[in-house]
């Protein structure tokens, strides 16, 4: 027993022992030589031999850090003119260790100067105060979602589709979300107090543990439009309007596919150790399919991008050139040059070789005749340049190279769906005709230069000299290039007949394209509706019917998802006490699970309804959706009044709709709630405050703050009203980040330096009933 106790106590001085980090000397430990890298991008023509010396130097060196100002453009724009004002004057005169740190400049090409790069190293944070507290801040506005830390190239994509609020977005291979969230602001971009964002954003993942990472990056971003799922995104399934019988489609697709990563280098330096062709030419296939998958659920009229870290060919302008080629004119490249002019790109590329698999020998094919029949199981003819690619615009790609603009490389296609395709005699739903299909599992090479083989034993460890609290916040990183790997054991899968005819399976009525484009049909719509409608109003609690379609593929995920119904005794309790209008769009609330009682209830937008309640919602894997708006109360004293108290989550969306229990609060006393913790009731230095809730009951309750000098600051904050205390239900980052807005100083502790968290902890409401 002694024993035990005693490993117990080594394992909790283990786990709070700072974890340490890798020196910053393993940085410039890694070899940054390629010898198949150079010789494969200089076979591929690129670049000219003139930029090629200062493309490498730049691939080499390390990548700035980069940071944008996240959440509604009023909101943002005030965080980032503080910011400026309160941080930049400190940073202007830096040196450290006789080296000049220049102060963060903003990205050029971003809309509204809300990006910003800035390159300190580690040792220059950790030697200059003024840069420690600014990384300080950076990190903890990073954790409640006010800054955003992301690649500067990362941002292109979302920037590219140009989203509006009424539009539905697919995200196929979202996490770990840095676009995702980019796609959420411009969808969730209503500024308007009190009108509820009604679009819609699902962020898709294959990979379970990434699709779950995308809830707790998403989180601070409190949306109601949001629903995350975790299909392979070549499969994501067809759903229907139950009333009309219409395939649900989306006004904009991102498909930022798995890739090869080799565009990370600056960020993951072990990717010259291990980089060899085989790796973007393995992906090739599911890319393509994944493509092909976001063409077909494009709206006719509705954009996509195509995107990749990488640089290389086959995995780029080859899915696109044979995605459009398939297509027929139904797709088409957007001329993109005078979208965000100030960022420097260079245009797609039109000829390319394709390596053989085989190991050790620099063979390249130049056209699909020359390739042997032992890499023809690999091999498909959509990997090389099509003898038409002059009529498919593909100079309209868009290359980021490193040297351009101090950036990671990045390869991004704009695409417009101008009509349904029809796909040419013979073809499966992604437009494959048999050879274009890989035949057999792709084993590959033996030895290391075969991903499928480097899989686990080599992985990519992060080295990078960045926070561990920045790592979660940065895309695409060695977990990506992980998962890519994992991916070419999917695409080798999926070869099979079995899995093929899956495939078909999930898409039933998308088998074959000729079939789809008669389902599209508006005969096909009402025969398919008449055969199969179900009642086009959601289902309720109360109405006994919620939402069969959504629930018959429960077993996947969280508990089921139920909509209220409007008559739902504790909705009628909250609306009461709290004076929602009748106007409150109390069927978008939804709980997860069918009790009586109910622990939260969450509000979604319509569009995120709709999907949920859908014709084949059933195939469906729900991870997530909703804003939390309400969490149970357990506080017996308090019970009487309400059974639930307003969650930080949601609450700036309703608040402003509320009539009751909303307390105006003025400078003096939100200064005085924010630094201490539970102020007695009759200690606030408001009186009017002090008598407006001793008329309250015990219970939750809504602050509401607007400042005189600056009206567009006005910040909701949840209340709890105790029998004589009164504190605010919002966890200290959240605090302190209140009391950057509000230039409070901080108290000493406050100001100390926070350990940066571990992926995945966050931190609890502080929800302690006050005496
Ligand atoms: C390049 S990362 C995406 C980065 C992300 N868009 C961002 O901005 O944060 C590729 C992602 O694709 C996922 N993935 C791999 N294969 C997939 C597939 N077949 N379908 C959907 N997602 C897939 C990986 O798990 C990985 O999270």
């Amino acid at each position: 027993m002694a024993r035990h106790h005693k490993k117990r106590s080594e394992r909790k001085a283990r786990a709070e022992k700072p974890v340490e980090r890798k020196p910053a000397s393993s940085y410039a430990a890694i070899d940054y030589n390629n010898a198949n890298f150079e010789a494969y991008y200089k076979a591929q023509g690129i670049l000219s031999e003139a930029e090629w010396d200062t493309f490498m130097t730049s691939l080499k060196s390390q990548l700035p850090t980069t940071f944008r100002f996240t959440g509604s453009r009023s909101y943002a724009k005030h965080l980032a003119e503080n910011s400026q004002r309160k941080f930049f004057p400190s940073l202007q005169n830096i040196e450290v260790d006789g080296v000049k740190i220049a102060p963060p400049t903003q990205i050029p090409w971003y809309p509204e100067g809300l990006a910003y790069q800035y390159d300190a190293s580690r040792t220059a944070i950790r030697k200059s105060p003024a840069l420690k507290r600014f990384h300080q801040f950076l990190t903890s506005e990073s954790e409640i979602g006010n800054i955003s830390r992301q690649e500067a190239v990362s941002m292109i994509p979302p920037l590219l589709l140009d989203v509006q609020p009424h539009h539905h977005v697919l995200d196929m291979c979202a996490a770990p979300g840095s676009k995702t969230a980019q796609l959420i602001e411009a969808v969730d971009a209503t500024d308007v107090e009190g009108q509820l964002p009604d679009g819609l954003v699902v962020a898709n993942d294959a990979d379970g543990k990434r699709a779950y990472m995308l809830v707790h990056q998403t989180k601070r971003l409190q949306t109601p439009c949001l629903l995350i799922t975790n299909h392979a995104a070549q499969m994501f399934p067809s759903l229907h309007d139950p009333a009309t019988g219409q395939q649900l489609k989306f006004d904009r697709i991102l498909a930022d596919v798995p890739c090869s990563g080799d565009g990370t280098m600056r960020k993951n330096p072990l990717i010259w150790r291990s980089w060899t062709p085989n790796e973007g030419s393995a992906l090739h296939f599911l890319q393509l399919r994944i493509l092909m998958r976001a063409i077909a659920l494009t709206k006719v009229g509705g954009k996509l991008v195509y995107s990749t870290c990488s640089m290389n060919p086959i995995e780029n302008e080859a899915v696109v050139a044979a995605a459009l080629k398939r297509c027929g004119g139904a797709v088409r490249l957007v001329d993109a040059s005078k979208m965000l002019p100030e960022l420097l790109r260079r245009p797609g590329v039109k000829t390319w070789t394709v390596p053989s698999y085989k190991a050790k020998e620099a063979t390249f094919y130049s056209q699909f005749s020359e390739v042997p029949n032992e890499d023809k199981a690999r091999i498909t003819p959509s990997y090389f340049p099509p003898t038409d690619i002059d009529a498919l615009n593909i100079e309209r790609c868009l290359r980021i190279y490193p040297h351009l603009q101090n950036t990671g490389g990045f390869f991004v296609a704009l695409l417009e769906k101008v009509a349904e395709p029809v796909f040419a005699e013979g073809a499966n739903q992604y437009g494959e005709l048999p050879e274009d299909q890989q035949v057999r599992r792709q084993k590959g090479p033996k030895g290391p230069h075969n991903p499928r083989n480097r899989r686990d034993k080599d992985p990519v460890v992060d080295t990078m000299p960045e926070d561990e609290g920045d790592a979660e916040m940065e895309e695409a990183t060695s977990d990506d290039v992980a998962a890519a790997a994992k991916v070419v054991d999917q695409a080798a899968e999926e070869t099979t007949t079995q899995k093929r005819k899956a495939e078909e399976d999930v898409d039933s009525d998308e088998a074959a394209p000729r079939k789809q484009i008669k389902l599209d049909s508006p005969d096909a719509d009402a025969a398919e509706s008449s055969a199969t409608a179900t009642p086009a109003e959601p289902a309720t609690k109360t109405d006994a019917t919620d939402g069969p379609e959504m629930h018959k593929n429960r077993k996947h995920y969280e508990e089921p998802f139920v909509f209220l119904s409007s008559a739902d005794g504790e909705y009628q309790t909250i609306k009461d006490v709290y004076g929602f209008p009748d106007s409150f769009p109390a069927s978008q609330l939804v709980v997860r699970s069918e009790a009586a009682a109910h622990r939260a209830i969450y509000l979604c937008s319509s569009a995120v309804k709709q999907m949920l309640l859908a014709k084949g919602a059933y195939r469906l894997k729900v991870v997530n959706t909703g804003v939390r708006l309400f969490s149970r109360i357990h506080d017996q004293s308090a019970l009487a009044t309400c059974t639930h108290r307003f969650n930080d989550d949601g609450l700036a969306l309703i608040a402003p709709m509320l009539t009751k229990r909303v307390i105006q609060l003025d400078r003096a006393t939100v200064t005085a709630l924010l630094l201490e913790d539970r102020p007695l009731i009759a200690t606030l230095p408001s009186e009017k405050v002090t008598n407006e809730l001793k008329a309250l009951a015990v219970g939750g309750a809504v602050a509401k703050f607007q400042d005189e000098k600056d009206p567009a600051l006005t910040i909701w904050i949840p209340l709890w009203r105790a029998p004589v205390s009164v504190g605010l239900l919002v966890n200290k980052k959240e605090r302190v980040s209140m009391m950057h807005r509000l230039d409070i100083p901080l108290p000493v502790e406050e100001a100390k330096e926070a350990p940066a968290k571990a992926e995945g902890e966050v931190e609890e409401v502080e929800t302690k009933v006050v005496a």
